[in-house]
């Protein structure tokens, strides 16, 4: 057991329609840091994370705070792990407003009436993505940028410890972008992890640690500011990713 492991998983395997997708992965997610999941399209990213996420069949072993999955309870495992997918659909018709109060139905008793501490957490976590405006509005009339606020703020909402997003990006502005990343520091400096698949690599560069994944395995699991993280990752998109700092930054441009 290792608490301060958010997620490890040993010889993850996954096998989609008949197809293996990931080959037995090995890896160990520290807590209180934030993880970027990169890497070439049809990699594996989204596999990794749901199977991490315990909501795709895997074999191999997954442990989540140090505890196997098996011996986590659906509502104990929804209470300690937040999940954002990608390009969610379903619920057009339900307000922005009861769409994130489902991110609290791991805390609350069967068919009990929400307490004031899921009223308290849904409003927070809506005025902390800017959607608190739009809480009556219905999920199918909002953007796209606005629907994925309404869908981090579900994930937020939780007040889990371990986050994992799928694209959690997509569709927001420079603004919005930036707002998440401030989320996510705030969420890591108070001991929570961030496991998050960005297609946007200047953005993943901004995270703590990159898992580098290419064809169902895993090519490299480094700190961003790693030279041969930065190696690992023109060596995946086959030399036509440069890496280069800028004011302090990494920055990561297509080309050569
Ligand atoms: N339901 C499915 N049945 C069969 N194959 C699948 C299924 N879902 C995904 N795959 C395949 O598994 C592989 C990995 O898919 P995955 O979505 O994990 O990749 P990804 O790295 O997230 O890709 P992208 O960057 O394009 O989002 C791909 O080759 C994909 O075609």
């Amino acid at each position: 057991m290792r608490p301060d492991i958010a997620l490890a998983a040993r010889d993850l395997r996954v096998a989609l329609g008949g197809r293996d997708v990931l080959h037995g992965i090995d890896v160990s997610l520290p807590v209180a840091r934030w993880t970027a999941v990169v890497g070439p399209n049809g990699a594996g990213k989204t596999t990794l994370l749901k199977a991490l996420a315990h909501l795709l069949p895997a074999s191999g072993a997954i442990e989540l705070l140090g505890r196997p999955q098996a011996q986590w309870g659906a509502r104990e495992r929804g209470r300690a792990l937040a999940w954002l997918g990608q390009g969610e659909s379903g619920a057009e018709d339900l307000r922005a407003g009861d769409v994130v109060r489902l991110g609290r139905l791991p805390h609350q008793a069967w068919l009990a009436a929400p307490s004031a501490a899921d009223a308290a957490a849904v409003e927070g976590a809506m005025r902390a993505t800017q959607c608190w405006e739009w809480r009556g509005r219905a999920l199918g009339e909002l953007s796209g940028g606005e629907r994925q606020r309404v869908l981090l703020a579900r994930a937020l909402a939780v007040q889990a410890p371990v986050l994992l997003m799928d694209e959690p990006l997509a569709n927001l502005d420079p603004p919005h972008q930036a707002d998440w990343l401030a989320l996510v520091r705030a969420h890591v400096a108070a001991g929570g992890t961030v496991v998050s698949v960005l297609h946007e690599l200047t953005l993943a560069l901004q995270a703590d640690d990159l898992l580098v994944v290419a064809g169902g395995r895993l090519a490299h699991h480094g700190a961003c500011t790693d030279a041969r993280t930065h190696a690992a990752l023109r060596a995946v998109f086959g030399g036509r990713v440069q890496v280069h700092e800028v004011g302090g930054r990494w920055v990561a441009l297509p080309g050569g």
